[in-house]
């Protein structure tokens, strides 16, 4: 019996996604809300992408309190959409539905635990660089297209092999892990720099590192998040802060990460989530760091001024 998959959000990551799974053959369907149906139905499910342009036509959609029952549900909402999307959840999942999210940072997962059974909850993330045009399209822009699933206890269950056989002949990278955990905590080092200084200095990757002082700066917001997480007792034993300055300097010159793109179209942010949260730990584990706070507080300057 084939696993069906309901994705929620069809946006950057989980139009990407679910549409290479329906490129393939399997059972997706999109949960979405009434503008993006109407413009899905319009337009189709458009992936322009550097791994292959694909448009569906008739894509799946449903909306929240219709039916349906789901093995699998895929959660690429932003952080800031995800606690009003998960009371819409519960008709669709059956006794043994897993979810797994998208979401870069942490602290979702203690939503998610919080709101379903402990069990129901995997621990997951994605490398791309997708955005949605303003006709609602989905480009991909480089060649990484990663998705990384797994136990939050490590196990390599029969549930996570039976997924990932779905996902095998999609065209996306598409792994499991045995230390989702640690690679879910490395990714929000990585993302919180990005995020960080591409906001912060309001460009993408290149004129950062051709800079002294932004690649100092660069360097030592790296050193403080690490900081934060080995203090957080997380799986950080050290060893993230010389992978992320690495994968940071490895960047095409191009490269911004999707928070500095939502800034540029004047969209809301996951301040909170991603830097705030660093910095409610920081302050619990009395870790100094200015850098950070440097980075956060720019970001809440941008929100308070969109609001006005
Ligand atoms: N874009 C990227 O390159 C990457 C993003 N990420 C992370 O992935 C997550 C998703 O980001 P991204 O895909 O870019 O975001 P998008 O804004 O492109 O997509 C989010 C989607 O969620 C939908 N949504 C929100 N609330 C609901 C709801 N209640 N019911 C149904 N649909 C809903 C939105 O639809 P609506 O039109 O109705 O608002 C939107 O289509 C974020 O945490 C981000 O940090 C991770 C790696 C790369
Ligand atoms: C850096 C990148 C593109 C990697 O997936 C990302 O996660 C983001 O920009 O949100």
């Amino acid at each position: 019996m084939g696993v069906n998959f309901l994705v929620v959000g069809a946006g950057a990551v989980g139009g990407y996604f679910g549409g290479r799974l329906l490129e393939a053959g399997e059972d997706v369907t999109f949960l979405v809300r009434k503008k993006r149906k109407e413009q899905l139905e319009r337009t189709g499910l458009v992936i322009k992408s550097v791994k292959g342009d694909v448009t569906f036509n008739d894509p799946p959609l449903i909306e929240k309190g219709d039916s349906g029952k789901f093995d699998v549900i895929l959660c690429s909402t932003k952080a800031y959409q995800l606690e009003h999307v998960l009371p819409d959840l519960t008709s669709f999942m059956h006794e043994d539905t897993v979810i797994i999210p998208l979401l870069n940072g942490i602290q979702h997962l203690d939503m998610l635990t919080r709101s379903f059974k402990k069990e129901a909850v995997l621990g997951g993330l994605c490398f791309i660089e997708s955005t949605l045009t303003q006709e609602g399209y989905i480009r991909h822009t480089s060649s990484g297209h990663r998705l990384t699933f797994g136990e939050i206890n490590g196990e390599m269950t029969p549930r996570v092999q039976m997924i990932a056989k779905t996902f095998e002949s999609t065209n996306a990278d598409v792994r499991t892990s045995t230390h989702i955990m640690e690679d879910m905590w490395r990714k929000y080092l990585f993302i919180t720099t990005l995020s960080g200084v591409t906001t912060l200095f309001n460009t993408s990757v290149g004129p950062i590192r051709n800079s002294t002082e932004g690649l100092a700066f660069t360097r030592r917001l790296i050193q403080e998040i690490s900081s934060v997480m080995q203090h957080s007792d997380t799986t950080n034993s050290g060893h993230f802060e010389e992978k992320a300055w690495k994968q940071f300097m490895k960047l095409s010159d191009e490269t911004k990460a999707s928070m500095q793109k939502d800034l540029e179209k004047k969209l809301p942010v996951e301040a909170d989530h991603l830097q705030g949260y660093l910095l409610q730990l920081a302050e619990k584990h009395q870790v100094n760091t200015p850098y950070l706070k440097a980075v956060y507080t720019n970001l809440k300057i941008y929100e308070q001024s969109r609001k006005g």
